[in-house]
């Protein structure tokens, strides 16, 4: 369905001194930087899919979102999606792709929903009897129904979010790229914006890209992550392959006494680190270490020898604690992709 060769995407970016001086300059001589945003990445994605698309900021998700659906020409490579080359025929592309992009919304600002949707059914030129069908089954899927006489300016990101999906998927496009559809949004909304995906997946096949920050999300919705990092893909292969992978990571949960002033014994500080909180708890405080270095029962024994340990849990590595330790610590010489598979 989506086959990437070898593309890349270099911005030119105009330079300038800093002064009068150098706004003069520029008027005369332009400077300018290339910025090699995407490296020759490739990536083939089959019909029915569902892919997360990752990396830190400005790792070039989005540039290749764009080239995918024709809004940016590539420096180079190719890009096909269902057959076309999206940048020479935007047009006959955008018939078959859907698309959520984070704040930008393609309802009509104005006018209450279901007049947006009436528009995008003559837009798509889909036929009437579809339409009503499809309508039915987003609204209740989606709980539309008291959404769709307002207009679009005066709904709540969640609400506002769940008519944009039911936007994205309403010409049953075979793709559908999705940027960060759960941002901001409450944990009720969340599950129900995960379930519709998975739901339009299993039911149209639809082929689903997702870029997000949020792991939950990918890991509810992707059987495969492609990372990309600094324009290049540095891995692509399930997300249960990354994690054995990086199945020697391992986390314990302590519960202590008192965790508030809590710094790893010295024994631990080459060999394990303190995970951020994800709830300020003065109780509780969370190691990563690698089971390569050192063992789980000598990591509980030496934080017992120095802290009164009241309770302890042994999790599975997140694979948001992996994919943050492939970001951060430039992993990349080690995952090569092709390793991989
Ligand atoms: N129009 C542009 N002109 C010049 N440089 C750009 C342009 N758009 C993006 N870049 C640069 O290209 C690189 C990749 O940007 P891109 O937006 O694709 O990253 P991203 O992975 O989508 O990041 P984020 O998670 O922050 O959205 C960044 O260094 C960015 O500054």
């Amino acid at each position: 369905m989506i086959n990437v060769q070898n593309l890349s995407k270099h911005y030119k970016i105009a330079k300038r001194d800093p002064g009068l001086r150098g706004a003069i300059k520029s008027l005369l001589y332009r400077k300018y930087e290339i910025k090699e945003a995407v490296k020759g990445i490739d990536f083939q994605i089959e019909a029915g899919e569902m892919v997360g698309y990752i990396g830190a900021n400005g790792a070039g998700k989005s540039t290749t979102i764009k080239m995918l659906t024709g809004i940016l020409t590539p420096t180079s490579g190719e890009v096909k999606v269902n057959g076309i080359i999206p940048y020479e025929n935007r047009q006959k592309n955008a018939s078959h792709i859907g698309a959520v992009f984070g704040q930008r919304t393609q309802l009509f600002w104005d006018i209450p929903v279901r007049e947006s949707y009436e528009l995008l059914k003559h837009i798509y030129e889909i036929p009437q009897k579809q339409y009503e069908e499809t309508l039915a089954e987003f609204v209740e899927v989606l709980h539309l129904e008291p959404l769709l006489g307002i207009p679009v300016r005066q709904l709540s990101l969640g609400q506002k979010m769940r008519c944009e999906l039911a936007a994205a998927f309403l010409h049953r496009p075979k793709v559908v790229y999705l940027d960060e559809p759960t941002i901001g949004l409450d944990v009720a909304v969340k599950v129900r914006i995960r379930n519709f995906i998975k739901q339009m997946n299993a039911r149209y096949g639809t082929t689903v890209i997702l870029t997000t920050h949020d792991m939950q999300d990918i890991e509810e919705i992707c059987q495969r992550i492609i990372i990309i990092d600094d324009g290049t893909v540095i891995y692509d292969g399930s997300i249960d392959r990354i994690k054995s992978q990086f199945g020697d990571k391992r986390v314990i949960h302590f519960e202590l006494e008192n965790a508030s002033h809590f710094t790893l014994p010295g024994r631990l500080v080459h060999d394990a680190e303190i995970l951020p909180k994800e709830e300020e708890d003065p109780h509780k405080v969370s190691i990563t270490f690698s089971s390569k270095d050192i063992t789980g029962a000598e990591v509980i024994s030496i934080i017992m020898n120095h802290y009164p340990v009241v309770d302890l849990t042994i999790a599975d590595p997140k694979i948001e604690t992996i994919v943050e330790e492939i970001y951060g610590k430039g992993m990349k010489k080690e995952v090569r992709h092709e390793e991989v598979f």
